[in-house]
Protein backbone atom coordinates (compact mmCIF):
# COMPACT_ATOMS: atom_id res chain seq x y z
CA UNK A 1 0.00 0.00 0.00
CA UNK A 2 1.41 3.26 -1.20
CA UNK A 3 0.94 6.99 1.01
CA UNK A 4 -1.36 7.49 -1.06
CA UNK A 5 -3.61 4.51 -0.84
CA UNK A 6 -6.82 4.13 1.92
CA UNK A 7 -9.24 1.16 2.77
CA UNK A 8 -12.15 2.12 1.02
CA UNK A 9 -14.93 2.45 3.79
CA UNK A 10 -18.94 2.09 3.20
CA UNK A 11 -19.05 5.97 3.80
CA UNK A 12 -16.51 6.64 0.51
CA UNK A 13 -17.86 8.65 -2.56
CA UNK A 14 -17.45 6.86 -5.74
CA UNK A 15 -15.59 9.50 -7.11
CA UNK A 16 -14.32 12.39 -4.67
CA UNK A 17 -12.96 15.35 -6.78
CA UNK A 18 -10.46 17.74 -4.19
CA UNK A 19 -9.03 21.24 -4.83
CA UNK A 20 -8.75 19.92 -8.30
CA UNK A 21 -6.85 22.62 -10.49
CA UNK A 22 -6.21 22.61 -14.26
CA UNK A 23 -3.56 25.11 -16.35
CA UNK A 24 -2.73 25.22 -19.92
CA UNK A 25 -0.48 27.47 -19.73
CA UNK A 26 -1.36 30.70 -18.57
CA UNK A 27 -4.98 29.71 -18.65
CA UNK A 28 -6.46 28.40 -15.21
CA UNK A 29 -9.46 26.01 -17.15
CA UNK A 30 -10.08 24.12 -13.85
CA UNK A 31 -9.73 26.22 -10.36
CA UNK A 32 -9.97 24.76 -7.06
CA UNK A 33 -12.63 22.59 -8.59
CA UNK A 34 -14.66 19.91 -5.35
CA UNK A 35 -17.88 17.72 -5.50
CA UNK A 36 -18.42 13.84 -4.98
CA UNK A 37 -20.68 11.42 -6.90
CA UNK A 38 -22.33 8.68 -4.40
CA UNK A 39 -22.85 5.34 -5.16
CA UNK A 40 -25.92 4.78 -7.78
CA UNK A 41 -26.02 8.72 -8.28
CA UNK A 42 -26.20 10.91 -11.42
CA UNK A 43 -24.51 14.32 -10.72
CA UNK A 44 -24.56 16.62 -13.73
CA UNK A 45 -21.87 19.07 -14.66
CA UNK A 46 -23.23 21.84 -16.31
CA UNK A 47 -22.03 25.46 -17.33
CA UNK A 48 -21.85 27.70 -20.55
CA UNK A 49 -19.37 26.95 -23.01
CA UNK A 50 -15.74 26.83 -22.17
CA UNK A 51 -16.28 26.89 -18.42
CA UNK A 52 -14.37 23.80 -17.69
CA UNK A 53 -16.60 20.81 -17.92
CA UNK A 54 -14.72 18.50 -20.17
CA UNK A 55 -11.40 19.47 -18.62
CA UNK A 56 -12.90 17.83 -15.79
CA UNK A 57 -13.41 14.90 -17.36
CA UNK A 58 -10.68 14.43 -18.61
CA UNK A 59 -8.81 15.02 -15.14
CA UNK A 60 -10.71 12.82 -13.60
CA UNK A 61 -9.88 10.20 -16.41
CA UNK A 62 -6.46 10.84 -15.64
CA UNK A 63 -5.84 12.43 -19.45
CA UNK A 64 -4.18 15.66 -17.80
CA UNK A 65 -1.59 17.03 -15.29
CA UNK A 66 -3.65 18.54 -12.61
CA UNK A 67 -2.85 19.55 -8.97
CA UNK A 68 -5.88 18.40 -6.51
CA UNK A 69 -6.58 14.56 -5.51
CA UNK A 70 -9.33 12.88 -7.25
CA UNK A 71 -10.31 9.05 -5.00
CA UNK A 72 -12.26 6.57 -6.65
CA UNK A 73 -14.08 4.16 -3.70
CA UNK A 74 -11.58 5.92 -1.64
CA UNK A 75 -8.41 4.94 -3.25
CA UNK A 76 -6.41 8.09 -4.98
CA UNK A 77 -5.88 7.34 -8.12
CA UNK A 78 -2.49 7.22 -10.01
CA UNK A 79 -1.32 10.35 -11.62
CA UNK A 80 -0.95 8.60 -15.03
CA UNK A 81 -3.09 5.68 -16.16
CA UNK A 82 -2.69 3.82 -19.20
CA UNK A 83 -6.53 2.43 -19.36
CA UNK A 84 -9.51 3.67 -17.98
CA UNK A 85 -10.95 0.22 -17.01
CA UNK A 86 -8.21 0.14 -14.67
CA UNK A 87 -9.53 2.65 -12.56
CA UNK A 88 -13.43 1.51 -12.84
CA UNK A 89 -14.19 3.99 -15.33
CA UNK A 90 -15.71 4.48 -18.45
CA UNK A 91 -16.76 7.22 -20.66
CA UNK A 92 -18.40 8.47 -23.90
CA UNK A 93 -17.07 10.72 -26.39
CA UNK A 94 -18.81 14.01 -28.17
CA UNK A 95 -17.61 12.54 -30.79
CA UNK A 96 -18.37 8.89 -30.26
CA UNK A 97 -15.43 7.56 -31.32
CA UNK A 98 -16.83 4.74 -33.00
CA UNK A 99 -15.82 2.77 -35.83
CA UNK A 100 -17.77 2.96 -38.92
CA UNK A 101 -16.40 0.05 -40.94
CA UNK A 102 -16.98 -2.89 -38.36
CA UNK A 103 -20.20 -3.91 -36.92
CA UNK A 104 -22.16 -2.97 -33.90
CA UNK A 105 -20.68 -5.81 -32.50
CA UNK A 106 -17.59 -5.56 -33.00
CA UNK A 107 -17.41 -2.26 -31.64
CA UNK A 108 -19.04 -3.17 -28.92
CA UNK A 109 -16.61 -6.01 -27.66
CA UNK A 110 -13.37 -3.80 -28.56
CA UNK A 111 -13.32 -2.89 -24.59
CA UNK A 112 -12.94 -6.37 -23.84
CA UNK A 113 -9.98 -7.47 -25.86
CA UNK A 114 -8.02 -10.62 -24.76
CA UNK A 115 -11.58 -11.78 -22.48
CA UNK A 116 -12.45 -15.70 -23.82
CA UNK A 117 -16.46 -14.60 -23.44
CA UNK A 118 -16.17 -11.13 -25.16
CA UNK A 119 -18.43 -11.62 -27.65
CA UNK A 120 -20.95 -13.30 -25.07
CA UNK A 121 -20.59 -10.39 -22.69
CA UNK A 122 -20.66 -7.65 -25.99
CA UNK A 123 -23.77 -10.30 -27.06
CA UNK A 124 -25.70 -9.65 -23.21
CA UNK A 125 -25.00 -5.81 -23.23
CA UNK A 126 -26.49 -5.02 -26.74
CA UNK A 127 -29.64 -7.33 -25.85
CA UNK A 128 -29.80 -5.00 -22.13
CA UNK A 129 -29.92 -2.05 -24.17
CA UNK A 130 -32.25 -3.27 -26.90
CA UNK A 131 -29.70 -3.41 -29.54
CA UNK A 132 -29.33 -6.89 -30.51
CA UNK A 133 -31.40 -6.64 -33.64
CA UNK A 134 -28.41 -4.12 -34.90
CA UNK A 135 -25.63 -6.54 -33.73
CA UNK A 136 -24.23 -7.21 -37.46
CA UNK A 137 -25.00 -3.77 -39.24
CA UNK A 138 -22.11 -1.86 -39.99
CA UNK A 139 -21.79 1.33 -37.77
CA UNK A 140 -21.86 3.76 -40.97
CA UNK A 141 -25.32 2.58 -41.88
CA UNK A 142 -27.12 3.71 -38.33
CA UNK A 143 -28.70 6.77 -37.79
CA UNK A 144 -27.32 9.13 -35.55
CA UNK A 145 -29.54 8.60 -31.89
CA UNK A 146 -28.29 4.50 -32.90
CA UNK A 147 -24.76 5.41 -32.84
CA UNK A 148 -25.12 6.93 -29.19
CA UNK A 149 -26.80 4.01 -28.39
CA UNK A 150 -23.92 2.06 -29.25
CA UNK A 151 -21.09 3.93 -28.10
CA UNK A 152 -23.35 4.19 -24.50
CA UNK A 153 -23.21 -0.08 -24.76
CA UNK A 154 -19.78 0.21 -25.69
CA UNK A 155 -19.11 1.95 -22.16
CA UNK A 156 -21.30 0.05 -20.79
CA UNK A 157 -19.50 -3.43 -21.50
CA UNK A 158 -16.64 -3.40 -19.39
CA UNK A 159 -19.24 -2.95 -16.56
CA UNK A 160 -17.54 0.43 -14.91
CA UNK A 161 -18.13 1.46 -11.30
CA UNK A 162 -17.97 5.23 -12.59
CA UNK A 163 -19.85 6.13 -16.15
CA UNK A 164 -18.85 9.45 -17.61
CA UNK A 165 -20.95 10.43 -20.12
CA UNK A 166 -20.19 13.64 -22.65
CA UNK A 167 -23.07 15.41 -24.04
CA UNK A 168 -25.47 12.18 -24.31
CA UNK A 169 -28.39 13.79 -25.13
CA UNK A 170 -26.71 16.05 -27.72
CA UNK A 171 -28.55 15.55 -30.81
CA UNK A 172 -30.78 13.71 -30.17
CA UNK A 173 -34.86 14.18 -30.07
CA UNK A 174 -36.97 14.09 -27.35
CA UNK A 175 -38.17 10.31 -28.11
CA UNK A 176 -34.48 9.43 -27.95
CA UNK A 177 -33.69 11.41 -25.10
CA UNK A 178 -36.55 9.73 -22.79
CA UNK A 179 -35.38 6.68 -23.51
CA UNK A 180 -31.37 7.60 -22.64
CA UNK A 181 -32.75 9.40 -19.11
CA UNK A 182 -34.36 6.08 -18.63
CA UNK A 183 -31.37 3.59 -19.17
CA UNK A 184 -29.23 6.22 -17.09
CA UNK A 185 -32.10 5.83 -14.63
CA UNK A 186 -31.34 1.63 -14.69
CA UNK A 187 -27.49 2.02 -14.73
CA UNK A 188 -27.89 4.26 -11.32
CA UNK A 189 -30.61 1.84 -9.93
CA UNK A 190 -27.60 -1.65 -10.19
CA UNK A 191 -25.45 0.47 -8.00
CA UNK A 192 -23.44 2.32 -10.43
CA UNK A 193 -22.65 6.12 -10.13
CA UNK A 194 -22.86 8.34 -13.40
CA UNK A 195 -21.26 11.55 -14.22
CA UNK A 196 -22.39 13.77 -16.92
CA UNK A 197 -21.64 16.79 -18.82
CA UNK A 198 -24.47 18.12 -20.44
CA UNK A 199 -25.69 21.54 -22.15
CA UNK A 200 -29.48 20.64 -22.28
CA UNK A 201 -30.98 21.69 -19.23
CA UNK A 202 -34.17 20.18 -19.14
CA UNK A 203 -32.84 17.05 -19.85
CA UNK A 204 -30.16 17.55 -16.52
CA UNK A 205 -33.10 19.11 -14.56
CA UNK A 206 -35.17 15.94 -14.62
CA UNK A 207 -32.82 13.26 -14.78
CA UNK A 208 -29.86 14.64 -12.67
CA UNK A 209 -29.67 13.78 -8.48
CA UNK A 210 -27.31 16.61 -7.76
CA UNK A 211 -25.92 19.24 -10.30
CA UNK A 212 -22.83 21.08 -10.17
CA UNK A 213 -22.31 24.56 -12.47
CA UNK A 214 -19.24 25.58 -13.36
CA UNK A 215 -18.28 29.02 -14.67
CA UNK A 216 -14.88 30.61 -16.00
CA UNK A 217 -13.78 27.21 -14.27
CA UNK A 218 -14.85 27.59 -10.65
CA UNK A 219 -17.69 26.35 -9.17
CA UNK A 220 -20.66 28.82 -8.79
CA UNK A 221 -23.58 26.68 -7.27
CA UNK A 222 -24.33 23.19 -6.31
CA UNK A 223 -27.61 21.65 -5.20
CA UNK A 224 -30.68 19.51 -6.10
CA UNK A 225 -32.13 20.69 -9.58
CA UNK A 226 -35.06 22.49 -7.85
CA UNK A 227 -32.05 24.22 -5.99
CA UNK A 228 -30.28 24.95 -9.03
CA UNK A 229 -32.89 26.22 -10.94
CA UNK A 230 -33.60 28.63 -8.46
CA UNK A 231 -30.19 29.74 -7.54
CA UNK A 232 -29.93 33.92 -9.13
CA UNK A 233 -25.79 32.93 -9.29
CA UNK A 234 -27.03 30.51 -12.13
CA UNK A 235 -29.43 32.14 -13.84
CA UNK A 236 -26.66 34.97 -13.98
CA UNK A 237 -23.92 32.94 -15.83
CA UNK A 238 -26.63 31.86 -18.52
CA UNK A 239 -27.78 35.40 -19.44
CA UNK A 240 -26.42 36.44 -22.61
CA UNK A 241 -25.52 32.89 -24.03
CA UNK A 242 -27.74 33.06 -27.41
CA UNK A 243 -30.40 29.70 -28.04
CA UNK A 244 -29.50 28.09 -30.78
CA UNK A 245 -33.24 26.43 -31.08
CA UNK A 246 -31.80 23.09 -31.40
CA UNK A 247 -32.00 21.76 -28.13
CA UNK A 248 -27.76 22.40 -27.53
CA UNK A 249 -27.06 25.58 -25.84
CA UNK A 250 -28.17 26.97 -22.62
CA UNK A 251 -30.41 29.82 -23.33
CA UNK A 252 -31.73 30.74 -19.67
CA UNK A 253 -32.60 27.69 -16.71
CA UNK A 254 -36.15 27.85 -17.60
CA UNK A 255 -36.66 26.14 -21.64
CA UNK A 256 -35.02 23.73 -23.57
CA UNK A 257 -30.86 23.70 -22.88
N1 LIG B 1 -5.90 21.53 -24.57
C1 LIG B 1 -6.16 22.80 -24.29
N2 LIG B 1 -5.25 23.75 -24.42
C2 LIG B 1 -5.51 25.04 -24.11
N3 LIG B 1 -6.71 25.48 -23.64
C3 LIG B 1 -7.66 24.56 -23.50
C4 LIG B 1 -7.46 23.18 -23.81
N4 LIG B 1 -8.61 22.49 -23.55
C5 LIG B 1 -9.49 23.41 -23.10
N5 LIG B 1 -8.94 24.63 -23.07
C6 LIG B 1 -9.56 25.86 -22.59
O1 LIG B 1 -9.98 25.60 -21.26
C7 LIG B 1 -11.23 26.22 -21.01
C8 LIG B 1 -12.26 25.18 -20.59
O2 LIG B 1 -12.51 24.36 -21.72
P1 LIG B 1 -13.51 23.11 -21.63
O3 LIG B 1 -13.48 22.45 -22.98
O4 LIG B 1 -13.18 22.28 -20.45
O5 LIG B 1 -14.91 23.83 -21.39
P2 LIG B 1 -16.37 23.20 -21.48
O6 LIG B 1 -17.13 23.71 -20.32
O7 LIG B 1 -16.28 21.72 -21.65
O8 LIG B 1 -16.87 23.88 -22.83
P3 LIG B 1 -17.93 23.35 -23.90
O9 LIG B 1 -19.25 23.35 -23.25
O10 LIG B 1 -17.82 24.37 -25.00
O11 LIG B 1 -17.47 21.97 -24.35
C9 LIG B 1 -11.61 26.97 -22.30
O12 LIG B 1 -11.19 28.30 -22.16
C10 LIG B 1 -10.82 26.24 -23.35
O13 LIG B 1 -10.53 27.10 -24.45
Amino acid sequence: MNSHTTHPTHSDPRLEVDQLTVRFGGLTAVDNVSFDVQPSEVVALIGPNGAGKTTVFNAVCRLLRCAGTIKIDGTVTPRQTPKLGGLGLSRTLQGLGLFSSMTVLENVRLPLVGKLNAIDIATAQLAELDLSHLADRQVSELSYPDRKRVALARALVTDPKLLLLDEPAGGLGNEDIATLSQTVRDVAASGRSVLLVEHHVDFVMDLADRIVVLDFGKVIARGTPDEIRTNPRVEEAYLGVAATGDGTSPAGMGGTA
